[in-house]
């Protein structure tokens, strides 16, 4: 998150900090006891290691009363997600057990209204991505509260040229933005997860390239299917 703020500790208890041999890698949250919501493309340098999730975290490094590190049982991308573009860049993940809730750890409800949030809505975006443009990763959860802004802006020409598809949605990105290893973090509007935060361009605080996100709501059926299935 570039030019946000430390989140108050503790209050956004759904964040998730997907990690590989003890690095974060990529952010998510807990849609239920069990599961966990990211991006497919937090996948890509992982050559088929599974993550390990941490919740009830603030710090990624201190000792925190109801911090815990879960395994992952199996996890599922979208099956239209690929390397190319950022359609479908939904990844679920099974945890081993189910999550102990608990003041610190706690699911957050997902959009399935599929309707989009109003332009101008305010909305909020957390994560433990870099802070500036050299790389620096923060300890501590970082927040931001961000404009949504109107698929239409959003698809101009000198913005994302019209790749922003009914599944995605846009908050301005001048100089307040999310950044690398913010990505698979939700984008809560009215204490609702609304999307899912997607690289895209790559780019960081920069106006021309709005961050955009996977809108959760047209995905409704597949994560619900998902979640039926591999729970027997
Ligand atoms: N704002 C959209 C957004 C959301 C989530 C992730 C991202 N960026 C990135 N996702 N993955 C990346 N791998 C390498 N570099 C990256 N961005 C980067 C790095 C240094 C300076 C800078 O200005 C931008 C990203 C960008």
């Amino acid at each position: 998150i570039l030019r946000g703020s430390e989140a108050r500790p503790h209050l956004k208890p759904y964040m998730a900090s997907l990690q590989l041999d003890g690095q974060h890698v990529c952010g998510g949250f807990l849609i239920a006891e069990q599961w966990v919501l990211s991006a497919a493309h937090c996948t890509e340098e992982t050559d088929g290691k599974l993550f390990q999730v941490l919740l009830g975290a603030h710090s990624l490094t201190e000792p925190e009363p109801h911090k815990r590190l879960y395994q992952v049982r199996a996890q599922f991308p979208h099956p239209g997600s690929n390397i190319h573009n950022n359609k479908d860049d939904l990844l679920l993940l099974q945890l081993e057990e189910k999550a102990e809730l608990n003041a610190d750890v706690r699911v957050l409800p997902f959009q399935r209204e599929d309707r989009d949030v109003a332009p101008d809505t305010m909305c909020e975006v957390a994560g433990w991505g870099t802070i500036d443009h050299s790389g620096t990763r923060p300890d501590k959860l970082q927040q931001l509260e961000r404009p949504v802004i109107s698929r239409d802006v959003c698809n101009h020409r000198t913005r994302h040229d019209g790749t922003i598809t009914k599944n995605m949605m846009c908050t301005d990105s001048r100089r307040r933005d999310t950044c690398k290893g913010d990505s698979g973090g939700p984008l809560v509007c009215g204490g609702v997860a609304e999307g899912v935060v997607t690289a895209s361009s790559r780019v960081c605080g920069n106006y021309k390239k709005p961050a955009i996100y996977t809108r959760i709501a047209p995905y409704a059926a597949w994560i619900d299917g998902v979640m039926a299935s591999a729970d027997g």
